[in-house]
């Protein structure tokens, strides 16, 4: 038996549902006692030639097998019930603590593991929830009475019985270690894999163009073979403990039989007497079969604890400050002068502004001063590696700076003023339509209208489906360019009173290329707008053109 008090403390937060599902497992063992009980007496009146009796124990045993198949029915629903809203409430918490941005920058942090412990861990501790948990309470509960019916029938057979039941239950704990060990380590060899596979999926374009599918093709199946040794390893010890489970189970059933052939034999008990101790002390280990069936069962779940604790699975968080993507609460329409439907803000401050990767000696970004205005275009120029990612992440909020401060008109800058077109965007499954909007509903006149000023709207208009046109996973079915502009007119959308934009025209040809810069132009009229650029045609008629330099921020003189 191997209990993860996290796991009974998941059970308890559903009192109601954990106490019913437990309840009804009672009754159904209660049901098989009673079906003993039954069985005993109608073989015992078989003895005594009482044909009446017999007839009614039959039928006794009939109305309790009814009784049983209902009861188990309403069992398996509650459990399914119980299980269901842990993993519910599981996968949210882990799922909220995954989805945040300080994420990116979680270098040990690999998507396959992440997809791993979601999916088939919390399934897992479903099983563990549902099934394990209300079954050690059924034992708890059971195993004594059952036990002390045995003893007031036959002290000896009780001995038997009851020395049985400890020994099953504590004979696997003398490894249970080798078992909590074994079974992380099977963890490790599934996540590992399911990393690696989900890594090598994305990159195949990548790889089979590095000619190196044969060798990605042998490191998984490494990664299968250490999956596949880890497995045995775990169900080598899993057999061990079932042995001895089984072992003590048979040791003491046929021990406290032998207990009723002696009485039998000896005639110091009737044969009703003989009859319930052989079919109770069978029915005493029931609660403990159940229980090995079913730790089997949520094992998988069991062992991605550690991987659902560090992503948080187990820790409500308090509520944050509103969600970057939140929907705006302003009115429609992307203000970009022509219309003044969005919020707008003058000033974007960023004083004394430095910071440090944890681990890291150095600082990247180093008191760093900075103002853009609304009403011109603010342009970031720098060599690789200079921080300008970095920068865009501090003031983004997915990063805390070390000292320093950032404000929009004079208060802090909260993370949902601010807008982002990354170098390469995201884009998901879904069609054009659900991508331009995710920031909040949009009516068409707007989405025309973002895409045209985005410069990507005529290619919309050209595909079969316009706007329902289905984008597929990552914007794969998309041109780099396209992506581009669809994720500056879901930005212009988003009418966010700050616009960050990263290399807006690395994927565009000149003609376009001058269109977005208009655009950006245009729209910085309106709103605060920081570009990180390396193409010298962009920062053209940019009045404010810093320099950054190793975290250093310079007033750039072209
Ligand atoms: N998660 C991280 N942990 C530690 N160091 C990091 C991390 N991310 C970036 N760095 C380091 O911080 C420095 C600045 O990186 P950053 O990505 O901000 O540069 P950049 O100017 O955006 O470069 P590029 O133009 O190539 O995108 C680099 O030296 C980089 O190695």
């Amino acid at each position: 038996m191997m209990i993860v008090p996290l796991l009974w403390r998941e059970a308890a937060r559903f009192p109601a549902a954990l106490a019913r599902s437990a309840a009804l497992l009672v009754l159904v063992f209660l049901t098989h006692v009673g079906q003993a009980v039954a069985v005993a007496w109608s073989m015992s009146a078989v003895l005594r030639g009482q044909a009446q009796d017999v007839l009614l124990a039959l039928s006794l045993i009939l109305g309790i097998a009814l009784l049983r198949l209902a009861l188990s029915l309403a069992q398996a629903s509650a459990a399914a019930h119980l299980g269901g809203r842990v993993r519910q409430a599981v996968r949210r918490r882990a799922m909220e603590a995954a989805l945040v941005p300080e994420r990116l920058h979680d270098t040990a942090a690999r998507d396959g593991s992440m997809r791993a412990s979601l999916g088939d861990g919390v399934d897992g501790i479903d099983a563990y929830v549902s099934k394990y948990v209300p079954a050690i309470v059924q034992l708890l509960l059971t195993c004594p009475i059952v036990v002390t019916a045995l003893f007031s029938l036959s002290p000896w057979a009780g001995l038997c019985v009851a020395a049985g039941v400890v020994f099953a239950l504590l004979g696997p704990m003398a490894w249970k270690r080798t078992t909590a060990r074994r079974g992380l380590d099977h963890w490790d060899s599934y996540e590992a894999l399911s990393a690696d596979l989900l890594e090598s999926l994305r990159g195949m374009a990548t790889l089979r163009t590095l000619g190196d599918v044969s060798g990605t093709r042998r490191r998984l199946d490494h990664r299968s073979e250490a999956l596949r040794r880890a497995t045995e390893r775990v169900m080598r010890v899993s057999l061990g403990e079932t042995s001895v489970t089984d072992a003590a189970v048979q040791g003491g059933a046929v021990a406290a039989a032998a207990v009723a052939v002696v009485h039998a034999v000896t005639g110091q008990a009737p044969a009703l007497e003989v009859y319930l101790i052989l079919l109770l002390s069978s029915e005493a280990f029931r609660p403990i079969r159940d229980l090995s069936r079913h730790w089997h069962a949520g094992f998988l779940g069991l062992t991605a604890v550690p991987g659902l604790q560090r992503l948080g699975a187990f820790t409500e968080r308090r509520a944050t400050a509103p969600d970057h993507d939140a929907p705006e609460h302003t009115a429609s329409g992307h203000g970009d002068g022509r219309t003044a439907r969005g919020r707008t803000a003058d000033a974007l401050r960023v004083t004394g502004l430095s910071f440090r990767y944890p681990g890291a000696h150095v600082d990247v970004i180093h008191d760093l001063d900075l103002t853009a205005r609304r009403g011109s275009l603010t342009a970031i120029v720098g060599a690789s590696g200079a921080g300008k990612s970095t920068l865009f992440d501090l003031l983004l909020g997915f990063l805390t700076p070390r000292t320093g401060s950032i404000d929009l008109d004079g208060r802090p800058l909260r993370a949902f003023d601010i807008a982002v077109v990354s170098q390469r965007p995201v884009l998901f499954a879904g069609t054009v339509r659900d991508n331009l909007a995710v920031t909040g509903t949009t009516t068409e006149a707007d989405l025309v209208e973002a895409c045209r000023d985005a410069g990507v709207l005529n290619e919309i208009q050209r595909f079969p489906r316009g706007f329902d046109t289905e984008v597929t996973e990552a914007g794969t079915s998309l041109s780099g360019g396209q992506r581009q502009r669809l994720a500056l007119a879901r930005a212009l959308l988003a009418r966010r009173p700050v616009l960050l934009v990263d290399e807006p025209t690395s994927a565009l040809d000149a003609d376009r290329s001058a269109d977005v810069v208009r655009t950006l132009h245009r729209v910085a009229r309106d709103r605060v707008v920081l570009m990180i650029s390396h193409r010298s045609e962009t920062l053209t008629g940019v009045p404010d053109v810093f320099s950054l330099d190793s975290g250093h921020l310079y007033r750039s003189t072209s």
